[in-house]
């Protein structure tokens, strides 16, 4: 049996079946990242999405059971030009195939994932459905007619966690194995719209007590934690529907001091004010160019979003611009002096990517240091 990509123009791709067999729909997108899939997998953001690597080779150094963003991965397809069944590393403890397996992801390898990523730049990320268990295209449009698109639902509920929890792991060094995991001197109240592991461990490693709520607790009950910072999380779908964690960050702005990244990022422009839209393909990979506009120099981000915050939007907004994305000019980071509110459209916890951008993690503590002064 074949894989089958079938998208909502009525395009189809055919390719060989990789990981778990069976089918769902999402939307195709594409990741220029050359590496860092399992990390892509795990991110919760990618929620309904069915990514396609640009990077022509995938799985050449496998997978293992500790490279993951999140407790199990939430994508709804995964394409590769090319799997490799012969992982090299000394940090590989299974195939990629195997790894997609274990998590019950649909995949397809040996389609022309040039030509499916110029379609998409062409046309736009569409609705699609991925499938190894039905070839017929007739079926399959049947089944795409039924599936919603991303654009004005809450998807982030899915992905919440349930129960609050604390975080305890700092960043670990993988050659040495030390941990970087400081007296705690400072509490964050981490909403969870969808939340990666390594932002919990860069938090935990800036001296941070990490306490993770799920996505719709109540401004209140967070301030009944006596916060000293909160953070917004990434997460997957589109920000405009989530009217009840807009609410609850306009409560919480003036009273702590808070830091948004990605989806947390969209919510706190639109609490303070700026309207969403979705951008025509997205930005996905490792490898995205952005300026900091507070000192002109170029940071190379990790990035995966669909939706973007209209620039304009936040003109007449007490908030300043302080992040620019190179490839197309769209807002990529905010900053409220007086509300002492800060976010990025990026993603300085890399995991995958480039460690341009860790610094934010510190100006958070900063930020919180200065509102104890
Ligand atoms: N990584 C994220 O938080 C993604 C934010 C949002 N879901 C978007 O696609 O724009």
């Amino acid at each position: 049996m074949k894989a089958i990509l079938l998208l909502e123009d009525g395009t189809v791709f055919s390719g060989r079946p990789i990981g778990a067999r069976g089918e769902k729909c999402g939307e195709a997108v594409f990741n220029t990242s050359m590496s860092g899939y399992q990390e892509i997998l795990t991110d919760p953001s990618y929620y309904e999405q069915i990514i396609t690597m640009t990077y022509p080779l995938i799985g050449n150094y496998g997978a293992n059971k500790v490279d993951l963003e999140s407790k199990k991965s939430f994508v709804s397809g995964f394409i590769v030009k090319e799997n490799c069944p012969y992982p090299s590393s000394w940090r590989s403890e299974m195939s990629l195939d195997e790894f997609l397996k274990s998590q019950n992801i649909v995949g397809m390898e040996g389609i022309d994932t040039r030509k499916l990523v110029r379609h998409l730049r062409t046309k736009g990320a569409m609705r699609a459905i991925i499938s190894s268990v039905d070839s017929d295209i007739d079926s399959l449009k049947k089944k795409l007619a039924d599936y919603p698109g991303l654009l004005g639902r809450d998807i982030v509920s899915d992905v919440s966690t349930r129960t609050q929890y604390s975080w305890t792991k700092g960043v670990t060094d993988v050659l040495s194995g030390v941990e970087n995991n400081p007296p705690k001197k400072y509490r964050v109240v981490a909403y969870d719209y969808g939340i990666k592991h390594n932002i919990l461990r860069l938090l935990c490693s800036q001296g941070f007590d990490v306490t993770v709520v799920p996505a719709d607790t109540s401004a209140e009950d967070v301030l009944s934690m006596k916060p000293d910072g909160v953070f917004l999380s990434n997460g997957p779908g589109d920000p405009a529907p989530l009217k009840y964690a807009i609410g609850n960050i306009k409560k919480l702005l003036g009273k702590v001091p808070v830091f948004g990244i990605c989806l947390g990022h969209q919510l706190l422009a639109i609490a303070l004010g700026a309207k969403s839209y979705k951008l025509k393909f997205g930005h996905r990979g490792a490898n995205h160019p952005v300026k900091n506009l507070d000192n002109d120099q170029i940071e190379v981000t990790c990035q995966n979003h669909g939706f973007c915050i209209d620039l304009d939007s936040i003109k007449g907004v007490d908030v300043e611009t302080t992040h620019i994305n190179l490839n197309d000019n769209t807002l990529a980071g905010i900053r409220c002096r007086e509300l002492k509110a800060f976010a990025v459209q990026y993603h300085p916890e890399a995991s995958p990517g480039p460690h341009d951008s860790r610094y934010l993690f510190d100006y958070f503590r900063e930020l919180i240091e200065s509102d104890k002064a």
